[in-house]
């Protein structure tokens, strides 16, 4: 990987030689990752990767880590979640984290306006039409795609411009995740920088700029977005699929 001093300058998200625990449990075993601002990025690879311990490491969620993870060029790696929030980088789990006794409205409000260029609510109900009509339903009554959009919806508001998705098209219907590639492309024509953990590599290739494969706790592979067709009996044997 190059790294030259203008390389670096690019970089918004720089990730070298990252490694993570889960108590004893030695899951990251040096991962090497950059996105460029403005760049849509998709981690794939089989179950039990690390693709979500990297997500989670990266958001400083994990106690147990070292190597270096720098933010437009600050080190963050041994700084806690909440301040690395504040350096404008959010995270959407897997679970989606929704609270479930809330209403839509009042879990769009939760996450605190960290950055100035967050989205206004008119704004990112622009985005998410389907939110604006169901404001006052509670999480409960949610389907999963669109408490998957008010997961996304959420985090647009606090004005992070680093997003690190964690599964998001996870057990939606294909019509529904057609409308969630369509939102990640608005996205990055709004030059949001996302990471995305995703197992759906044609969805991948229909949002992504670029594809990290990993196995075993480490990135083995890289495929740009116009590699993927020639690629694709490589990338079927990576995932198993
Ligand atoms: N909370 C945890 N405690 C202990 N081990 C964990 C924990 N979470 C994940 N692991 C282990 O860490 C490894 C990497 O898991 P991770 O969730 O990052 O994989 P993944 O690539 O995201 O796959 P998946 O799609 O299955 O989540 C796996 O071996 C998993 O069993």
């Amino acid at each position: 990987m190059t790294d030259s001093a203008a390389d670096r300058r690019d970089c918004l998200l720089r990730v070298r030689d990252l490694n993570a625990w889960y108590d004893e449990s030695h899951v990251l075993h040096g991962v090497d990752l950059d996105l460029a601002d403005g760049e849509v990025v998709t981690l794939l690879g089989r179950n039990g990767a690390g693709k979500s311990t990297t997500l989670k490491a990266i958001m400083g969620m994990l106690p147990g880590r070292a190597g270096s993870i720098e933010i437009a060029g600050a080190e963050t790696i041994g700084l806690p979640a909440r301040r690395i929030a504040r350096m404008g980088v959010a995270y959407c789990p897997e679970n989606r984290g929704i609270f479930s006794s809330l209403t839509v409205l009042e879990n769009l409000l939760l996450p605190p306006v960290l950055q100035p260029d967050g989205l206004s609510m008119d704004d990112v109900l622009g985005l998410f039409p389907n939110l604006r009509a169901r404001l006052n339903s509670q999480g409960t009554k949610l389907s999963g795609g669109e408490q998957q959009m008010l997961a996304i919806a959420r985090i647009l508001r606090t004005g992070s411009r680093i997003l690190l998705l964690d599964e998001p098209t996870e057990g939606l219907a294909p019509v529904v995740v057609q409308e969630i590639g369509h939102i990640l492309r608005r996205l990055r024509a709004r030059r949001y920088t996302i990471l995305l953990v995703e197992q759906n590599y044609r969805f991948a290739a229909a949002v992504a700029d670029r594809h990290y494969v990993m196995a075993n706790g480490r990135i083995v592979d890289m495929i740009r977005g116009d590699e993927i067709t020639a690629r694709q009996s490589e990338i079927k044997s990576y995932l198993g699929v």
